[in-house]
């Protein structure tokens, strides 16, 4: 599903982000990036999502190279890819059901489809009953699940969190990641870089850890910190 081999990216100024990542991450994986601020977290998900190009190597999603992908290919690919960032990004002067619905409109989707989808997808959130709320009427754990809701939209093969549960108190960074294990077992491929060391020890997935940009652990029912 996500194949790195040997990407490294460097920033025009000069910072090494990522050097020689080689990784594979399998269909309906459940992956957790951690790694102390800096190492490259952020940088490989802007990789992924062709936000950046690497400086050198492959990336191939769903089979397909990224890197020699032509401009217009971009937007369907994005569309393979469900965004969740830690600071929500909704937009504020648009309800719940608007912030919902105009990730389908920008893809196209007629309106009928929009209006049976939209409250399914938040019905799947546990947050329908908030459709007509503002994001400024919402707690930190409901606007984060109306950019879950959003996120998963249109559909998407992989799910990306970066940081997702920075802004939200343990209980709520709890119900969270309960949400992305229950997408998962739905069949999404979800990878989630954070900082919650007591979520992954708990939920023993498969860790990636990056230090300085480099790969330094990949391990399968992994923990937050190398155990020597
Ligand atoms: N656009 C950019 N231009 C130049 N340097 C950058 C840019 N983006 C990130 N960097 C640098 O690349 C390195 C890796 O940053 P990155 O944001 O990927 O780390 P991170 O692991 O996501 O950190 P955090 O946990 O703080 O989000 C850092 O040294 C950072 O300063």
């Amino acid at each position: 599903m996500i194949r790195f081999f040997n990407v490294s990216k460097v920033y025009p100024n000069g910072v090494k982000a990522l050097t020689g990542i080689t990784l594979q991450i399998e269909k309906g994986e459940f992956v957790f990036l951690v790694g102390p601020s800096g190492a490259g977290k952020s940088t490989l998900i802007k990789l992924i999502f062709r936000e950046e190009l690497p400086t050198k190597g492959q990336i191939y999603i769903g089979g397909r190279s990224i890197v020699r992908m032509k401009h217009r290919e971009v937007p369907g690919l994005r569309r393979q890819i469900g965004m969740v960032f830690q600071d929500f990004r909704l937009l504020p002067d648009r309800t719940v059901f608007e912030n919902v619905a105009f990730a389908m409109q920008v893809v196209g989707a007629g309106w009928k489809e929009i209006k049976k989808r939209v409250p399914e997808v938040l019905q799947q959130m546990g947050i329908q009953d908030r459709m007509k709320y503002y994001p400024r009427q919402l707690s930190g754990g409901e606007q984060q699940r109306v950019a879950i809701a959003r996120a998963l939209v249109n559909r998407p093969v992989i799910l990306i969190a970066d940081e997702p549960t920075g802004n939200l108190d343990m209980d709520t960074s709890w119900e969270i990641m309960h949400y992305f294990q229950e997408i998962n077992r739905q069949g999404t491929t979800v990878l989630v870089a954070t900082h919650a060391r007591e979520i992954v020890d708990a939920l023993r997935k498969r860790v990636i850890a990056l230090e300085r940009g480099n790969i330094v652990r990949d391990e399968y029912q992994g923990a937050y910190a190398s155990a020597t």
